[in-house]
């Protein structure tokens, strides 16, 4: 049975059944629970069926909107950490990949975080920003007044270091149908990206990515790769933006529309690739294209960098586990 997303989804249940929501942003898609008691151990078996395209609902991955209190009092020591870094963080976004597996950060998945905590009635971006926990810290998302949603994804670094910066690169990735690996850089953004650059919108269109392309030195914790067009500058209304475009292989999941902490990633990669460590003379603005739309990537002054696009909930439903 399905409903309106706009319809609220947090009446009472029918006993046995899971109330969801399926929501996306750039269509990056993700299924979304309320567990407003932080009750539910979702199992990864059960994340699979849900994120299913045939057997279940379908969605690149799964939210679970969880009390972080109640996530701490059970032992999870990122909702732990995220309480001693903000303890108005209330909700806390437990982030799994369609494959059953856990990660640690989604940047699309915060934007479609925050709808879905407006839907529930549990936030109010109207009156002020929300603050929400994840296990990759304290995330802080204010609405704008397109109606984008913008999310402080907080610090971001360079696994290798100064001589990454200085090089541009650290790693090698190899993509189906290429005679050799390529030159990348790896991104941390509290879970793990590769950059490659790939010198034309025409070969970017026709890279083959149903396989996951190889990295090396292979990632402890396995890496999400981007693969990325940097289409150069134009004026933007607050000034210079730099335009790429990207099409990411994600971990956990293959091939999406759209990854917003890939988008992030890229935009830094080629940011360094332009200015080294501190991206000097690259724009602080970037817009990414990806094959689900456009999203805003811009360094904040603090340090961190922001992430900015839409959220879109299409509709509720009930399902049986
Ligand atoms: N699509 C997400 C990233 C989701 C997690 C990723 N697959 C991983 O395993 O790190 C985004 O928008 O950032």
């Amino acid at each position: 049975m399905t409903q309106p997303a706009t319809s609220p989804a947090h009446s009472a249940p029918t006993p046995g059944t899971l109330a969801f929501t399926k929501g996306h942003g750039t269509q990056n898609d993700f299924v979304l629970v309320a567990d407003l008691a932080g009750e539910l151990d979702l199992s990864p078996e059960q994340v699979r069926r849900l994120a299913d395209r045939r057997g279940g609902i379908g969605g690149d991955g799964v939210i679970r909107l969880a009390p972080t209190a109640a996530l701490a009092r059970a032992g999870e020591e990122a909702a732990q950490a995220v309480l001693t870094q903000d303890p108005t963080a209330e909700w806390f976004m437990d982030y799994r990949n369609a494959d059953g597996s856990v990660a640690e950060m989604c940047g699309n998945g915060v934007r479609v975080f925050a709808a879905f905590a407006e839907q529930q009635g549990v936030a109010d971006l109207s009156t002020g920003p929300l603050s929400l926990g994840t296990r990759a810290g304290v995330k802080r998302v204010t609405k704008e007044a397109s109606g984008w949603y913008a999310v402080d994804m907080g610090r971001w670094f360079l696994p290798g270091g100064e001589a990454a910066a200085a090089e541009g690169y650290d790693a090698a990735v190899a993509v189906r149908g290429w005679t050799a690996p390529r030159p990348a850089l790896s991104v941390d953004l509290g879970n793990p990206h590769t950059v490659v650059a790939i010198s034309s919108v025409e070969e970017l269109a026709s890279l083959e990515l149903f396989q996951a392309p190889e990295v090396a030195p292979v990632p402890p914790h396995g890496t999400n790769v981007e693969l990325v067009v940097p289409l150069g500058e134009e004026e933007g209304p607050d000034g210079v933006v730099g335009r790429l475009r990207m099409r990411v292989h994600e971990r956990g999941v293959g091939e999406t529309p759209s990854c917003g902490t890939g988008a992030c990633a890229a935009a830094l990669a080629v940011r360094t690739w332009q200015g080294g460590a501190s991206g000097a003379g690259a724009p602080d603005t970037w817009l990414v294209e990806v094959p689900g739309g456009e999203v805003r990537v811009r360094m904040l002054p603090g340090g961190t960098v922001e992430l900015a696009g839409p959220a879109e909930l299409v509709y509720s439903g009930e399902l049986t586990l």
